[in-house]
C-alpha cells in the first residue's frame, strides 16, 4: 500500500507553461443530470472548470441548463437526449465524465449506451454514481478506453459482487480492478485508489465532508486533473487528495464543508501546491 499526501500533488500540478492556450489543457464533456439531479451535474461540471480544464461541454437534460449558466457561464451546454449532440459533443472530448445525477431509467441507459458506443481507446472515460449502477445491473461490458471508476461502497459492492464488509480485503478488490482493466477510485472515509501495479489509500478527509454530492464534486475534479496532468495515475490520486485537503482546512472551522465550498477553493489549492519551478 502506498499512500496519497500532498507530495502527490507537487509531483502531479504542473507549472503551466507560458506558450500555452485553451486547448493545452484539455477538452472534457460531462454527461449526467436528469430533470431531478441538476446539482449533481452542475456541481461535477463546476469542479472541473475550477480545476483548469481548458473547455467543458456538459450534456444534461434541458431543465438543468439555465442553472448551468447562472453558477458557471465558462461552460458550454447541449441537450443529451439529441443523439447527434450528444455523439459529437464526446467524439470531441479529451476526457469524459458520465454518471452524476444521470438517474437509471431508460432514458438514461439510452444516453449511457451512445456514449459507450462512441468513446475511442485513446480517450479517458470517468464512470460515476448512476452510469456505475447501470454497468452492474445491466451488465454492460465497458468499452475499449482509458477507464477510471469512481464508486462509493454501495457501488462497488453492485459492480465488483464483493459486499461492504468485505472491501477491506485488498486482493479481492484488486482482482476485480484488474478483470475490469481500469483505474478504480473505491470512495470511503479513506479512499483507496486501485491502478494495474499499485493500491493508494488517501490520507486527507473529514467526516464534514458527508453530503450529497461530494462525490460528483470529485468525479468533475477527476476529469479536471486528467485532462491536463501527464501521468494519469497521478492526477487521479492528486485530485483525490486535494478534494479531501481542502475540505480538511476548512472543516478546522466547519461542522460541515458543502461541495461548492470545496470546488471555489480548488484555484486557490492548485496554486499553492504546484510543482517547484
Ligand atoms: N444534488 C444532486 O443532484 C445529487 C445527486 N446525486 C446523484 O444521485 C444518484 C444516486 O446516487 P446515490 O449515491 O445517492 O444513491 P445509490 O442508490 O447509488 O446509493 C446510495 C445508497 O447506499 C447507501 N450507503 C451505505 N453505505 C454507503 C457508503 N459508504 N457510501 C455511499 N452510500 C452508502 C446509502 O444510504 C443509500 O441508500 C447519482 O447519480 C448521484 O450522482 C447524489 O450525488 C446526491 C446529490
Ligand atoms: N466520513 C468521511 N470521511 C472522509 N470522506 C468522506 C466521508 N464521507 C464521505 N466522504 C467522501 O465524500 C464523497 C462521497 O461520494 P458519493 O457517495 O459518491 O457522493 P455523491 O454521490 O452524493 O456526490 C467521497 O469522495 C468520499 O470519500
Ligand atoms: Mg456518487
Amino acid at each position: 500500500m502506498k499512500y496519497i499526501n500532498q507530495a502527490t500533488l507537487k509531483q502531479t500540478i504542473r507549472v503551466r507553461p507560458d506558450n500555452s492556450f485553451k486547448g493545452t489543457y484539455g477538452h472534457i464533456t460531462l454527461v449526467g443530470g436528469n430533470a431531478n439531479f441538476g446539482g449533481a451535474i452542475i456541481m461535477a461540471t463546476m469542479a472541473a472548470v475550477y480545476s483548469g480544464a481548458g473547455l467543458v461541454t456538459t450534456l444534461t437534460d434541458p431543465a438543468n441548463k439555465t442553472s448551468i449558466h447562472a453558477q458557471l457561464p465558462e461552460a458550454m451546454v447541449a441537450d443529451y437526449h439529441n443523439v447527434d449532440t450528444l455523439t459529437s459533443s464526446v467524439q470531441g472530448a479529451d476526457v469524459i465524465v458520465i454518471g452524476c445525477g444521470l438517474g437509471t431509467d431508460a432514458e438514461a441507459l439510452a444516453v449511457l449506451k451512445t456514449v459507450f458506443k462512441t468513446v475511442t481507446p485513446e480517450q479517458l472515460l470517468i464512470i460515476d454514481g448512476s452510469a456505475i449502477t447501470m454497468v452492474a445491473t445491466e451488465h454492460l461490458s465497458l468499452p475499449d478506453a482509458r477507464i477510471i471508476l469512481t464508486p462509493h461502497q454501495i457501488e462497488w459492492q453492485r459492480l465488483s459482487g464483493i459486499k461492504l464488509a468485505d472491501q477491506s480485503d485488498v486482493a479481492r478488490n484488486q482482482t476485480v480492478r484488474d478483470q475490469l482493466n481500469a483505474i478504480v477510485v473505491l470512495k470511503s472515509h479513506r479512499t483507496q485508489v486501485y491502478t494495474k501495479d499499485d493500491v493508494y489509500e488517501n490520507t486527507a478527509g473529514t467526516p464534514a465532508q458527508a453530503t450529497g454530492g461530494m462525490g460528483d464534486t470529485l468525479a468533475g475534479m477527476v476529469g479536471g486533473f486528467v485532462a491536463q496532468f501527464a501521468n494519469k495515475e497521478n492526477a487521479v490520486a492528486a485530485a483525490v487528495y486535494a478534494h479531501s485537503a481542502i475540505a480538511d482546512q476548512l472543516a478546522q472551522n466547519q461542522y460541515v464543508v458543502l461541495p461548492h465550498q470545496i470546488i471555489h477553493h480548488i484555484p486557490q489549492f492548485m496554486k499553492q501546491n504546484e510543482a517547484d519551478k
